[in-house]
């Protein structure tokens, strides 16, 4: 498969504290690849090395054949962060409508772009009130709208199912099977076993270490469990004692 997006032996420390530990990763094009691991394991630090916010001590990341931090490259991503960039005072519509200038949608396209993907989280009836107003779901929801108005060709999300509730939910995870069969990427974080379910392919962190990669079907074969959550708990132990040995 063409690899979209390369980790390789990324380390990263804060105040002298190792917060990443040579972490590798491939995301490829067709692929949704889930980032799982508990609070503070270092996953938005591996997204926030990725987009070329932070910059690894060791190692490289590159997009589409390109080192990071890089315009061009950025302008083909699509990027939902944790913590929601929205213009308050702006209504919904305008917040689509600036960042698809930004990112150069064509003026043409421009109301359908918003339409679509306002309709993708199922905000087409609020576009008209300020963000002020949203709730924070609804602010989630209007995040994910902006990752996608430009058409990516690959997809960064960060926690994007926090506060969304089970039928919108699977919604949004059909359409993202849907970006990935049309030969997009895709990497999200969570910390919600559903949604590694829905994964192509699982790469489970612990305190800024890689414990175990692989699809969550031949994950849960390799441990002989019949759930996620088993694994991790069986590749946390794993890990635990090859690091006491
Ligand atoms: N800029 C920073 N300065 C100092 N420490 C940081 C910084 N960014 C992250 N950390 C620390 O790195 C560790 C990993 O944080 P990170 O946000 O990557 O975890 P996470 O897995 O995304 O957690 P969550 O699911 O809660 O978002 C935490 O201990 C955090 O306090």
């Amino acid at each position: 498969m063409d690899a979209v997006v390369t980790v390789t032996h990324v380390d990263k420390s804060f105040n002298k504290k190792r917060i990443l530990h040579d972490v590798n990763l491939t995301a490829s094009a067709h692929e949704i690849l889930g980032l799982i691991g508990p609070s503070g394991a270092g996953k938005t630090t591996i997204i926030k090395n990725i987009m070329g916010m932070e910059q690894p001590d060791d190692g490289k990341v590159t997009i589409f054949g390109n080192r990071m931090p890089n315009r061009q490259v950025l302008q083909r991503i699509g990027f939902m962060a944790q913590d929601d960039a929205l213009y308050e005072s702006l209504t919904g519509r305008e917040n689509l409508k600036f960042f698809a200038q930004l990112f150069g949608v064509k003026k043409d396209q421009l109301n359908e772009r918003i339409e679509y993907t306002a309709g993708v989280v199922n905000l087409n009836q609020d576009l008209g009130k300020r963000v002020s107003n949203y709730s924070g779901g609804m602010k989630r929801r209007l995040s994910l709208a902006i990752s996608l108005i430009q058409d990516p060709d690959l997809l960064v999300l960060d926690e994007p199912t926090v506060g969304i509730d089970p039928e919108l939910r699977r919604q949004i995870w059909d359409e993202l099977r849907k970006y990935a069969k049309d030969g997009k990427s895709i990497i999200i974080t969570t910390h919600v076993m559903e949604d590694a379910a829905e994964c192509d392919e699982l790469l489970m962190i612990r305190e800024g270490h890689i414990i175990t990669h692989g699809s969550p079907a031949s994950l849960e074969k390799e441990y002989n469990v019949d759930n996620l959550e088993q694994v991790f708990l069986k590749a946390g132990k794993s890990n635990e004692n090859s690091n006491n040995n």
